[in-house]
Parts: structure tokens; C-alpha cells; sequence
């Protein structure tokens, strides 16, 4: 018989951020079995199309276990049956989603609804419809269920913790600005540096991905819709009803002639061709002695939300980022001079950090 203290932990995703995650999930719980009577059991790990579960909700061993989900013959689940087969366990149940699906997104609200928690990276719920936002989070109250998003916005730095506390504390955030993108920022500080030559567009781009710092699809940060994601969720969490990602300005880095290419990859083959349109754009600032950014920023009292490039100083902190760093600026009613956010805010280590921060506190909040 599980004991109060049992929990069991289910994982969608074992991607760059997944695999970090059960890395560190293996030395959380070796860690609580020696200094607490909590006892984490990993039921449950699956990707795109393999999945390796414990019909009788006995803890999957860490050893190997990449290789084992890999190789595993087991049945998918379809997202109803994974709802279901958490449901039915005999203990408390948390969920990580380590995926960006906004299929595995929208079932969340029927997750809350029994009783299971959820952590995740995933934007997509959280900056979907609003209808869904006020779903999930009516789901989570009406079940006593947590769930938790630290590294939706600026991977593990402490963004959202940070922008609930200042609105659960009564006070009122005016603006925020800064970079949102690990992605962008690293392109930007790789291709127009404040110093020397800078590389290549397309190259920076293959960089990017290569280091784990874009999402699945590179394209999702070059047409602005990760930094349109990442503001829909923090102006949501200010007190601003915003409807979607798409309902303010964002400006888009895919050049015209590749918008309607089909797969990710054909993208990333043809990019090259288009260089130039970056290196005019790089240029244009520097006759002006400046460097271009990818920025964004939320105006409470105006309701605007914005997303595009932006011309700075050599010597502005924005300028001056190094590699995939964020910086987000809070502007309150406290605040005035703002309360600044700044570190990595890409990468699959840093993401999962934030992931298994939160899970954390979901264990010490469970009754
Ligand atoms: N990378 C980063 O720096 C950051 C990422 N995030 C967020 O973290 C999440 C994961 O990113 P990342 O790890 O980089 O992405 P990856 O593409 O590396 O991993 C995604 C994982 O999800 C799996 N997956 C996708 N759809 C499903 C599904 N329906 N059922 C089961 N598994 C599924 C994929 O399966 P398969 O292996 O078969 O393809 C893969 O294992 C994203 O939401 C991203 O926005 C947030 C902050 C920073
Ligand atoms: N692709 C995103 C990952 C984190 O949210 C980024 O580059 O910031
Ligand atoms: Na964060």
C-alpha cells in the first residue's frame, strides 16, 4: 500500500529539456528518499511515439531509461486514456509536460479536474484562448490541484514566481519590457555584436538549434511568437485580459519568400538564400551607430503589447547581452525604478531547472 507520502510522477516529453528533467528528477529522489518519508515513483515517461508506463504504478528504474523509452514496444496511450490511467493511481499524481503540444495543452483542464497537478515549459496553454487560461485555472481551484509554469517565460529565472508575488502582495505593475527570447538574444549578440564582425544569419540560426535553445520548430521564434507567447502569459498574470498571441503587433523574422514552406528542415535548408535581408537590417543600424535587438513590452495602462526589433546604443544593457540572456524589467507601483531580471534563458539544463524548481514546490504544498 502507498503511504500519504507517495507521489507519483508522470512525464510527457523527453526532449532536450525532458532528458534533463528525469536527470535531475533521478537525484531529487534519490535525494528525498535520504532526507524526508517522501517517496517519488516515476510511472509514467513517454515521447512523440514511444511510451514506457507501469500498468501497476510501480516506480520505473532510472537506469537506462532513455534507451528503454526509445526502444520501448508498449502501446501509446491516447491523452483521455493517460488522464484516466493517472487518475486511477493510488497516491498523489503530478504531470510534467515537456512538450510544446498544444494538444497535450488543452488537456489540462480535465488533468486539474482530477486532482492531478502539473508542471511544465509549455507555453501553450497558458497563452492560448483565454477561455482555456480561465479553464485551467478554475480547474486547479475547483480541485485544490497545483500547477506551475516557471520555465513558460525566461527558462529558469525566477520570472513568473517574481511577477505573482508582486501582484499577490497588492502591488501594481505598470510596464515590462526586455528581451524575451534566448533564442533571439543569442542570434542578435552572435550576428550584429556590440564588437568585431558577427556571423552569419543563417549559421546563428543552425547554432541555436544546435545548442537546445530554439523550439522544436525554429520558426516559432523567428515569426516573434515564442516572445508573443512569453508577453500574452506575463500581461495575463499583470491583471490584462489578453485574447491571444496573435491579437497585438509582432513582427516576424521569416523572410516572405519562405513563409509557406512546409517542413522545419526544408526552412533551415533554404535560409541561407536569404541572408542579405538580415544584413541590410544589421547595416541600416550601424550607419546609425547602433545594433538591432528583439524586444518586447507590455503597457498596462494603454493595453498595448508589442514585439518586434529595436535599435539600441552599443552601451545600452540590452545591447550588451552575452549569449542566449534574457533581461526583463519590471515597472510597478513599487517599483519605479524597475526590478530587473537578467541570466540565460535558454537551454535544456536551465529550462528543466526551473521545471523541477517547480515540481519542488508543488511537494511541499501537497497535502
Ligand atoms: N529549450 C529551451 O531552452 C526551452 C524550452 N521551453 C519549452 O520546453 C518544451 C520542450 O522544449 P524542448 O525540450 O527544447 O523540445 P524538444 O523538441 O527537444 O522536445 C519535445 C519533446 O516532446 C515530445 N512530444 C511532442 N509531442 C508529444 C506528444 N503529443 N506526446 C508525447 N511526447 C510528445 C517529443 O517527442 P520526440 O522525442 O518523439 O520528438 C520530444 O521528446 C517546449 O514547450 C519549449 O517551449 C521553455 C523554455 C526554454
Ligand atoms: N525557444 C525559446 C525557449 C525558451 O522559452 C527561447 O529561445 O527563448
Ligand atoms: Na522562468
Amino acid at each position: 500500500m502507498p503511504s500519504p507520502k507517495d507521489v507519483y510522477i508522470a512525464v510527457i516529453g523527453a526532449g532536450g529539456v525532458g532528458k534533463c528533467f528525469l536527470a535531475q528528477l533521478e537525484v531529487l529522489s534519490a535525494r528525498l528518499s535520504k532526507t524526508s518519508s517522501t517517496k517519488l515513483s516515476l510511472i509514467y515517461v513517454s515521447r512523440s511515439k514511444t511510451v514506457l508506463y507501469s500498468p501497476q504504478y510501480t516506480a520505473l528504474p532510472f537506469t537506462d531509461l532513455t534507451t528503454k523509452l526509445a526502444d520501448s514496444k508498449q502501446e501509446l496511450l491516447s491523452l483521455p486514456k493517460i488522464v484516466d490511467y493517472l487518475a486511477a493511481a493510488p497516491s498523489k499524481v503530478i504531470l510534467v509536460d515537456n512538450t510544446s503540444s498544444q494538444d497535450v495543452a488543452d488537456t489540462y483542464p480535465a488533468v486539474l479536474k482530477k486532482g492531478i497537478s502539473i508542471v511544465t515549459p509549455n507555453k501553450k496553454a497558458f497563452s492560448g484562448s483565454y477561455q482555456l487560461w480561465e479553464e485551467i485555472f478554475a480547474a486547479a481551484r475547483e480541485s485544490g490541484a497545483k500547477v506551475y509554469h516557471e520555465s513558460s517565460v525566461g527558462a529558469g529565472l525566477p520570472v513568473i514566481s517574481t511577477l505573482k508575488e508582486l501582484v499577490d502582495t497588492g502591488d501594481e505593475v505598470t510596464k515590462i519590457e526586455g528581451v524575451f527570447s534566448g533564442t533571439m538574444s543569442f542570434l542578435f549578440n552572435s550576428f550584429a555584436p556590440t564588437e568585431g564582425k558577427g556571423g552569419k544569419w543563417s549559421e546563428e540560426v543552425k547554432n541555436a538549434k544546435d545548442l537546445g535553445y530554439t523550439e522544436p520548430d525554429p520558426r516559432d521564434d523567428l515569426n516573434g511568437l515564442d516572445v508573443a507567447r512569453k508577453l500574452t502569459i506575463l500581461a495575463r498574470l499583470s491583471g490584462l485580459s489578453v485574447e491571444s498571441p496573435t491579437s497585438f503587433p509582432v513582427q516576424s523574422l521569416i523572410p516572405k519568400e519562405l513563409e509557406s514552406v512546409g517542413s522545419g528542415e526544408e526552412f533551415m535548408q533554404r535560409l541561407p538564400e536569404f541572408d542579405s535581408q538580415m544584413e541590410e537590417t544589421k547595416t541600416a543600424a550601424e550607419k546609425e551607430g547602433k545594433v538591432v535587438r528583439f524586444v518586447g513590452s507590455i503597457d498596462i495602462a494603454k493595453k498595448e503589447v508589442k514585439v518586434g526589433l529595436e535599435k539600441f546604443d552599443p552601451s545600452h544593457p540590452i545591447a550588451a547581452l552575452k549569449g542566449s540572456d534574457n533581461i526583463i524589467s519590471f515597472y510597478t507601483k513599487r517599483y519605479v525604478s524597475p526590478l530587473i531580471i537578467q541570466g540565460a534563458g535558454a537551454g535544456g539544463d536551465l529550462t528543466a531547472m526551473g521545471v523541477t524548481g517547480d515540481l519542488i514546490k508543488i511537494l511541499e504544498r501537497l497535502s
